[in-house]
Order: C-alpha cells, then sequence, then structure tokens
C-alpha cells in the first residue's frame, strides 16, 4: 500500500476554507462538479471509499486509458477524485492503479492537491482492483494508517459527476440493508440472443434497470462476500451486489441515482463529460469595473439581457482583494475586466494578479476578458491598438496558470443606436469565450 501524499490532511472541515492555495482550490471544488450549492451534509457513519481505476479503456480506442484522459487539460480521474473528496464524512479514499500508473497517479494526486488518498496495486479485472482496494482497508494490515470502516463506498474512477446526496443515500441505505446501489430506467431494452445470433426473448424494460455507481456496503459483509468469491467470479463478474447477494444473503437496497452518473466507456463520453463541466462553470459572470462606470453599466445591462440564465454580478476590485475572495466563493470562473478610467491594462493587471495569488485556477481554466472602449475622438486608432498589443504577452504569461486571456475593444460612437449594437456585438462574443473556453481565443483583441 502507498502511503499519503505529501501535505495530505485528514478530512476536510465542512463548508469552503479561502485562505492560502490550497484554501482556494478545494473552495473551488466545493460544489460546481455537483452543479448544486453544497450545503455539507451530515453522516454519522465511519465511511471510506474504493475506487477502482485500473482499467486500459480499451472501449475508448485511445493509448492513454480513459481515467488519464484530459478534460479542460485535467485527467479525467482528478474529476472523480474532487467530487468524493469535497464530502467530508468520507474518510479514506483507496484509488487502485496499475503499476505503470502509479507515477503518473501521484503526480495527479500532487499537482491538484487532492487529499485522503491513498493508493493500492489493481488487479487484472474489476473485481481484483476493488478487492485489493478493501483489502488495504482491513484491520490486519501492518503498518496502514487506514482504519476499517463500517461502510464502504464503491465508485468508478470514471463516473466523475457524482454528488454527495446519492453518496449518501447509498452509504446510509447500506447501513441499514447491507448493501445498495444506484440504479436508472434502461434507456434501451435488453434482449437475449440465441447461440445461432437469433432473438430468443426479450425482457420486458419497465420491470429492469440499469445498475450504475456508486454502491455501498457494510465493510464486513462485501469483504467476506469477495473473499468467498470463485475465480469466475473475479475474472468475469462485473455486479458487486451480486457478490453480496450470492455469497452474504444480503438483499441491495436500490436507490433512483442521475442520469449524470453514467460511466466515461466511448470516446464521445469524454465530449460529453467536457461539455458537462463547461456548462457549469460558466453559469457565472463577475464583471469587474468601478462603480462609477456609466458604459461598464451598459456593458451589464447587455450581457443580462443577452444571457439570460447566467448570473451577472459586478463591482470594483477593493482593498486587499476581499470583493474577489467572495466571488472566488461563489464558484466565478468568468471575469470581463472594465477598463476605462486608468491606463490600457491597469485593471485587468489587477485582477490578474489576484487570481494568481489565490491558485484559484489550478482545477478549472479561468476565463478573463479585457474590455477596452473605443472613442478615437480622445485617443487615436493606431496608438489605441498599439497599446491594446499587449494583450498577446499578458496573455502567453497567464495561460501558464491556466488563466484564459482575451481583449476585447468595443466601439463607443456618440449614435445611440450603433452604441447598444456595439455592446450586443460585444456581450455575445463575451458569452462565445466564455462558454467555449477555446484556446483560439487567447491573447487575440476581439471589436466589436
Ligand atoms: N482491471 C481493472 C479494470 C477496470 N478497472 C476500473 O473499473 C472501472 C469501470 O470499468 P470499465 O468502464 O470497464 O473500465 P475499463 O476496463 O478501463 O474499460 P474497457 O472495458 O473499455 O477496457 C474503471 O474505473 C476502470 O479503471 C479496474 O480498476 N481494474
Ligand atoms: O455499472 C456497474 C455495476 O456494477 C459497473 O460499473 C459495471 O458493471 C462495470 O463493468 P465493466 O467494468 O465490465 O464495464
Amino acid at each position: 500500500m502507498e502511503p499519503e501524499p505529501p501535505g495530505a490532511s485528514g478530512p476536510a472541515e465542512p463548508g469552503p476554507r479561502v485562505r492560502g492555495v490550497r484554501g482556494a482550490a478545494h473552495a473551488a471544488s466545493a460544489s460546481v462538479l455537483s452543479g448544486a450549492e453544497a450545503e455539507p451534509q451530515r453522516c454519522a457513519l465511519a465511511v471510506a471509499a474504493v475506487l477502482p481505476a485500473g482499467g486500459s479503456g480499451e472501449r475508448m480506442g485511445v493509448p492513454t486509458p480513459k481515467q488519464f484522459c484530459p478534460i479542460l487539460e485535467r485527467p479525467l480521474i482528478s474529476y472523480t477524485l474532487q467530487a468524493m473528496e469535497r464530502v467530508c464524512w468520507i474518510k479514506d479514499i483507496v484509488v487502485a492503479v496499475t503499476r505503470e500508473n502509479m507515477e503518473a497517479m501521484r503526480g495527479i494526486i500532487q499537482r491538484y492537491q487532492h487529499r485522503r488518498i491513498s493508493l493500492v496495486e489493481a488487479g487484472v479485472t474489476r473485481h481484483r482492483s476493488i478487492f485489493n482496494g478493501l483489502k488495504a482497508l482491513a484491520e490486519d494490515q501492518p503498518h496502514s494508517k487506514l482504519s476499517k470502516p463500517e461502510v464502504v463506498i464503491i465508485h468508478d474512477a470514471v463516473r466523475p459527476f457524482v454528488e454527495e446526496d446519492i453518496l449518501l443515500k447509498v452509504a446510509t441505505a447500506a447501513k441499514e440493508h447491507g448493501a445498495a446501489g444506484a440504479i436508472q430506467p434502461l434507456v434501451s431494452t435488453v434482449i437475449s440472443p440465441s447461440a445461432d445470433g437469433c432473438l430468443d426473448h426479450s425482457l420486458e424494460r419497465a420491470r429492469h434497470r440499469a445498475s450504475e455507481m456508486p454502491q455501498a456496503f457494510l465493510y464486513d459483509v462485501i469483504y467476506a462476500a469477495y473473499q468467498q468469491c470463485s475465480d469466475y467470479d473475479l475474472e468475469f463478474g462485473t455486479e458487486c451486489l451480486q457478490l453480496a447477494l450470492k455469497y452474504c444473503h444480503v438483499k441491495a437496497k436500490l436507490v433512483e441515482g442521475s442520469p449524470d452518473l453514467w460511466k466515461v466507456t466511448y470516446k464521445r463520453d469524454l465530449y460529453a463529460a467536457e461539455s458537462i463541466i463547461k456548462e457549469r462553470i460558466s453559469q457565472q459572470i463577475c464583471i469587474v469595473m468601478d462603480d462609477e462606470e456609466d458604459v461598464g453599466r451598459l456593458l451589464e445591462e447587455t450581457l443580462k439581457n443577452e444571457l439570460n440564465h447566467v448570473k451577472v454580478t459586478s463591482g470594483p476590485l477593493c482593498h486587499a482583494g476581499r470583493h474577489l475572495h467572495q466571488i472566488i466563493l461563489e464558484q466565478c470562473y468568468s471575469f470581463v475586466c472594465v477598463n476605462v478610467m486608468t491606463s490600457e491594462f491597469e485593471e485587468t493587471q489587477k485582477l490578474l494578479n489576484l487570481l494568481k495569488e489565490s491558485n484559484f485556477s489550478i482545477l478549472y481554466p479561468v476565463v478573463v476578458i479585457s474590455v477596452h472602449f473605443l472613442d478615437y475622438k480622445s485617443v487615436p486608432f493606431d496608438r489605441k491598438m498599439e497599446n491594446l498589443m499587449q494583450i498577446r504577452e499578458l496573455a502567453k504569461e497567464v495561460k501558464e496558470r491556466n488563466i484564459l486571456l482575451c481583449g476585447l475593444l468595443i466601439y463607443y460612437p456618440q449614435d445611440e443606436q450603433k452604441l447598444q449594437d456595439s455592446l450586443r456585438q460585444g456581450a455575445s462574443l463575451i458569452a462565445t469565450f466564455i462558454r467555449e473556453r477555446n484556446s483560439a481565443f487567447i491573447g487575440q483583441l476581439l471589436i466589436a
């Protein structure tokens, strides 16, 4: 068994923390993946989790095992770990990884500051990997920091959108029934073919369910089941709930799960996962501007009208960045910075410095759009453009910190109608960059 990574700590305290590097990153992680405001829940049980992550992802058809495939440049498994570790009542998270990927996994834990993780070696099948994880939690492990839990949750490393709510439901049901698992209605009807490749019979769809993850068990039940398992079960079995039934006569409680619990299996699932994450981190935009700025207010109004499903907040960068910390706590990953009174990039630079200090962008790419207004009666167009070309250097520098910066020049004519058109065009460009987070925009100066 692997020791905890350096800097790993005990269970997280409920609620997000803001101070320091780790605080910022994990505050950021508190509710974005769940897509909900995460009120920390309580669970009186001693709970640990085992995450099998030792597969090769054959059906994905790419050389990298799917759990290590990047989504927005971060490995898929890191999203799943983030979803598990934000649940403060899960004491230990044991991850089963193949020997050849152990070093890569340690790197991921360190880079994304995951906590409460222990690594064990995976087996050649999913059941064997899970068994190895369970063994690490057994009482008789010499030199182990892990303690035997009352309830163990088993969850695939490739199901990143697991929420605290379903984890609590399966853990609580496992305490009462001995075993519990998430289910979903079947999408397709299940049929049974005969040896000649023809239909033998079909199952009545409404009477069957798809078994998903997470599942939870009284530790003693599932450990005893795995100890009694045949080699055939360990080789070909796909259902842990069945093992509890077959070997311990425990009938699992089935709990309705959400469609987002699906298992990333094919390449298209990576695109789907990326879209879900992008959508979740684009639900809020913060406009950084001086309260007195009329033109900023107009832009804010236009953005609110054009993006009526998105929460738009605004405010100045206060002393010591207090206001920004508040915004970070509110899970905002998209900033529009209005530069009017000051020299071209002064406000943007201040915002970037705060974002860099907070280390907020470890987990998700943060978008910053530096907005400038073009009123070429006061500054000649060529000089304005020359100044604004600094955006390239600035963008290059902050890209290393996972901050995606682009500039937006908005034409500011006297004519009311033309100004409205420019603002609408600007709002549409802002919305596109925030939604797509496409690196082609980085360092570009967009013109509206
Ligand atoms: N020997 C194995 C095989 C699978 N798994 C894990 O079990 C989970 C669910 O399995 P599956 O989706 O089948 O993953 P793969 O086996 O990697 O995929 P494929 O069947 O397409 O090869 C994944 O997190 C996978 O890494 C594991 O820990 N050890
Ligand atoms: O959904 C599940 C129910 O336990 C498992 O994740 C699934 O059965 C794993 O099987 P495989 O590794 O063959 O895809």
